[in-house]
């Protein structure tokens, strides 16, 4: 009887996590993203954009809705880093790409290690979230349908997959709770394809 209780228990208070790896090349926003999602849904101050420093290992944030552990891991985007990123595919439900939209001149740059990124094949099927960031600056050069035609370019490569592109800004926060809505919505849905990690509290 205290077995079952306890086994009710734990059942109850178990959390489902999904874990979002937040890839882009270096500056387009990422830590600044991750940050000002967990103050959207939290509620807490992020860290203040003007200290963040780029990043060179890994940041972790984690933001719970309801019984599900959203883990957001921000890696560096500097060219030299792209390599660290394979270690996290297998681990990951989900990707958010970011786009920064006030750097038109590296957009196909930008695109060609998206497009490398989707050739992996750990990430088949994994739904990705394309997010233009730093709209909320009148440097912002790179029009949401121009973004939007060179993604659907990769078509092909894209295959069957969710994709789904965000104009947001991580100053803001305008576009973040709408893009990381749809990009949790997908990873339940794929649930029984890559299961999320059962964390027992
Ligand atoms: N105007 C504007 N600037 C932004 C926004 N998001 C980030 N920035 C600025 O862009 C620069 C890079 O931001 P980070 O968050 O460090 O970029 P990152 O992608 O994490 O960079 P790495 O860690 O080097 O890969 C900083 O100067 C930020 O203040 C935004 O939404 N709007
Ligand atoms: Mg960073």
């Amino acid at each position: 009887m205290i077995s079952l209780v306890t086994g009710l228990y734990s059942y109850i208070n178990q959390q489902h996590e999904y874990c979002i790896l937040t890839l882009g090349l270096a500056a387009s926003g990422k830590t600044t993203i991750i940050e000002k999602i967990k103050n959207v849904y939290t509620g807490k101050p992020g860290m203040d954009p003007a200290s963040i420093q780029p990043t060179i290992g890994l940041n972790i944030r984690n933001i719970n809705i309801g019984k599900h552990r959203l883990k957001f891991m921000d890696l560096g985007g500097d060219d030299e880093l792209h390599e660290i990123w394979k270690s996290y595919y297998t681990s990951c439900h989900g990707i958010m790409f970011i786009v920064d939209t006030c750097k038109p001149e590296i957009l196909t740059k930008a695109m060609t290690t998206f497009e490398n990124l989707m050739k992996s094949e750990e990430l088949d099927g994994i739904p990705v979230a394309i997010l233009g960031n730093k709209y909320d600056s009148e440097n912002s050069l790179l029009p949401l349908e121009i973004l939007k035609e060179n993604v659907n370019k990769m078509a092909d490569i894209v295959d069957n997959r969710s994709l789904h592109v965000f104009p947001v800004s991580g100053y803001t926060g305008d576009g973040l709770k709408y893009a990381t809505n749809w990009m949790h919505q997908r990873m339940v849905e794929r649930k029984d394809v890559k299961p999320p990690t059962i964390i027992k509290s």
